[in-house]
Formats: structure tokens, C-alpha cells, sequence
């Protein structure tokens, strides 16, 4: 049942609309002026709210201010009496609803009020979208390495240390800098990511700064680069082992100073990024090697994190496995399949090259594959070599 408050102070008004409106079967309160609404906008949900714009105290247009301050989904209708027109309309471009005229005609106000419903129905429906669309992804595991990382992520995530993330392909790395930034003070922030080795070293400045346009022969636009794109968030920058030397030098300048100057432009530019670093590769190897610059490594590994290949942490094998079936089935709208011991043992014993991602493969080839549940056999079949 929908609650609507009316807010009034011509008690004919109030009783009328109450008598109508609950009548339709909705549950109304009533309220006097407008100090008495925001008194109870702020102990109740409400899903409409009736309110006249000449008040007493707290008139019309402040309690509209208020309302969408603090609850900006909830509908807001003004009432109109003689006079006031134009104030409605003003009030609709601050953020009401709608406005009914006095007296109200009553088709009319039930209409809107219906439509206004539907509205905010429709806009809580879409936050729990977005906010499922958002979610980042749970972290599986029970072992110890996770939870040793789990640990980390929490008493790291609110500070603003520089991150290194090692681990071979598709461990969970950027599944681990996804926590941090969504548990960090810049969560509210974006989460911007550069995948280093899928961008040719020729344009990866160009990436990370931006250019101005002109700068170089198929710069035709102006561009921003990722760092200011992460301007108050998180730059999540993967494969960073692959990154060019002379991009590193680059890197390593927006680290010290805190300011980017884009390719082709004079101007520095001030921006206020957390970077978190992700690699394959052993760094410090590679510092040997003078590919990667020493003092960059020093730079990006205040805080170490090393995400342990799946045949590190087989505990957790059971646990993947299970949620990758559920997550499949929602997937394909079907029923969750099942798997017996033998062949969950067998997984679990599996010598995994490509990590979680290729678990999670394995797992989708043994749905689309198997009968209701998979076996020892599809295993076999499907999995292992020939
Ligand atoms: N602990 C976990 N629980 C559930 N899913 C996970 C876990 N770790 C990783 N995944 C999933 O496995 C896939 C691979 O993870 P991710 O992309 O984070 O790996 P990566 O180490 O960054 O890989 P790459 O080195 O190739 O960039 C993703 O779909 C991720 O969501």
C-alpha cells in the first residue's frame, strides 16, 4: 500500500483529499503546515507527497528544497491555490512532480498521483539495477592466501598507498584492485583501468596524459588521458611491466609531482590519482634487466600483494566451482547443475594454466555439455586431454 502525506493548512483541503485518497485505498497522514510535513517526511517513507504552496512556517517551495535534498526519488506535488500558479510552475522546474490547481479536480489529481507512483517505482528499480550492474564481484576463497589478501585489501584500501599487484594470468589481480578502490575513501570516485600491453608504445603516452590536438599525425582531436579521467578516484594501471621506458619516465614524473602535461601541450596539469599497478611479470627481475625502472618499482610497491596461481590455493577449487555454477545457471535462466564428488575431486586435482578464468571455461563447457549433472565421465570427455 502506497503512504501519501498531505501537507495543508486548509483543513477543508486536508480532510477532502484524506477522505478521497483513502478511500482509493492508499494510507494518508496530514499535516497542518509545512514545519509539521517535514516533521513527518522525516520520520516516515513516503512514496507521493501533497503539498500547498502558501504555508505558515515552512511554505511550499522550502519544503520541496528539503524534500529533494534528502529523499530526491520521492515524489513531490505542489498544490496550487488562487494566485499561485506561476510559483507552481516554478516549483515543477526546482524539482516537483507535478501541480494541481485549487480546487483540485479529482480525476486529475488521482491521475497524477498514479503516474507519479509509477515514477518512483521505476527509479528505485533502476538504482537496484545500477547498484547490481556496479556490484563488484565477491572474492571466492577460504584459503589462506585469500584471506591473508582479504585482510590486506581492508587496512590498505583507506589509505592512499600505491599498490603493486603480482600474479600470473587471470589469478584475480584487477578483481583485487576493484575492492580496493570500492573500499577506499575514493570509491564515490571513478575506477579507470589501462591495460599497458594491449596499447602499442607508441600511442600509450598519448593514453595516459592525452594530447592536444595536432600533437601528432593522427591526433585530430583533442583527447584526455586516463589520468585525468581518474581525476579523485583510482587508475588501475595492468601489465604495467610491459610498459615502455620512456612511458615509465612519464609515470614516474605524475607520481612525484602529482601533474600530467598532455602530449603536445606546455600546460601541467594538477590531478589527484591512487594508482594501483598490476603485473605478470617479476619486476624486480626486470629492473636487473634495466627494462623496468628501479626507482618507478620503488614508487608503485609500498604495499605488495601477491595473488597465488589456483594450483597454490586448490582449497578453493570446491567453492569457485559452485559458485560458477550458480552464477551459469542465473545465466542461462536454468536449473543449477550439480556435480559429484568424483569429479569435483578430479577438478580439484587439475593442473590449471589459465587460473580462475579458465576454471570458470571449464566449468561453463561442462554445463552447456553435461546432463543434470556432471560427472566423472564429462570430466574425462570434456576436460582433460585426450
Ligand atoms: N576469488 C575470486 N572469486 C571469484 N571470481 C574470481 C576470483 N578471482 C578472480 N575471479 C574472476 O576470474 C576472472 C579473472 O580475474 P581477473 O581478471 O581479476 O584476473 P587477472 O589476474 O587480472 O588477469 P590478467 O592477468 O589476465 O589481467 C574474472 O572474471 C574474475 O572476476
Amino acid at each position: 500500500m502506497s503512504n501519501i502525506l498531505i501537507i495543508d493548512d486548509e483543513r477543508a483541503i486536508r480532510k477532502t483529499l484524506s477522505e478521497i485518497l483513502g478511500y482509493e485505498g492508499f494510507k494518508v497522514d496530514e499535516a497542518a503546515d509545512g514545519e509539521e510535513g517535514w516533521k513527518l517526511f522525516n520520520e516516515k517513507n513516503y512514496d507521493v507527497v501533497l503539498c500547498d504552496i502558501k504555508m505558515p512556517k515552512i511554505d511550499g517551495l522550502e519544503f520541496l528544497t528539503r524534500a529533494a535534498e534528502k529523499s530526491p526519488d520521492v515524489p513531490v506535488i505542489m498544490i496550487s491555490g488562487h494566485g499561485t500558479i506561476e510559483t507552481a510552475v516554478d516549483a515543477v522546474k526546482k524539482g516537483a512532480y507535478d501541480y494541481v490547481a485549487k480546487p483540485p479536480d479529482l480525476n486529475r489529481l488521482l491521475i497524477t498521483i498514479r503516474n507519479a507512483l509509477d515514477k518512483n517505482n521505476l527509479s528505485k528499480e533502476t538504482r537496484v539495477l545500477k547498484r547490481k550492474v556496479n556490484r563488484v564481484q565477491e572474492m571466492i576463497g577460504v584459503s589462506e592466501p585469500i584471506m591473508r589478501i582479504k585482510d590486506t585489501i581492508e587496512k590498505v584500501a583507506p589509505t592512499d598507498a600505491r599498490i603493486l599487484v603480482t600474479g600470473e594470468n587471470g589469478v584475480g589481480k584487477e578483481l583485487v584492485a576493484k575492492w580496493i578502490h570500492e573500499k577506499s575513501n575514493r570509491a564515490e570516485g571513478p575506477l579507470v583501468e589501462v591495460n599497458c600491453a594491449a596499447i602499442p608504445s607508441e600511442l600509450i603516452e598519448s593514453e595516459l596524459f592525452g594530447h592536444e590536438k595536432g600533437s601528432f599525425t593522427s591526433a585530430i582531436k583533442q583527447r584526455i588521458g586516463k589520468f585525468e579521467q581518474a581525476n579523485g578516484g583510482t587508475l588501475f594501471l595492468d601489465e604495467i611491466g610491459d610498459m615502455s621506458l620512456s612511458a615509465q619516465a612519464k609515470v614516474l614524473r605524475a607520481l612525484q609531482e602529482g601533474k600530467i602535461t598532455r602530449v603536445g601541450a606546455d600546460k601541467e596539469i594538477p590531478v589527484d590519482v591512487r594508482v594501483i599497478a598490476a603485473t605478470n611479470k617479476d619486476l624486480l627481475k626486470e629492473t636487473e634487466a634495466k627494462t623496468f625502472r628501479l626507482d618507478l618499482y620503488h614508487r608503485l610497491s609500498v604495499i605488495l600483494i601477491h595473488v597465488p596461481s589456483l594450483n597454490d590455493r586448490r582449497d578453493d577449487i570446491p567453492l569457485l566451482i559452485n559458485k560458477f555454477l550458480e552464477d551459469i545457471a542465473e545465466d542461462y535462466g536454468q536449473a543449477k547443475k550439480s556435480i559429484d564428488i568424483k569429479a569435483m575431486e578430479l577438478l580439484q586435482q587439475h593442473n590449471w594454466t589459465g587460473n580462475i578464468r579458465e576454471l570458470r571455461n571449464v566449468v561453463e563447457r561442462l554445463v552447456i555439455l553435461s546432463g543434470k549433472t556432471i560427472t566423472m565421465e564429462d570430466i574425462k570427455s570434456y576436460v582433460l586431454p585426450a
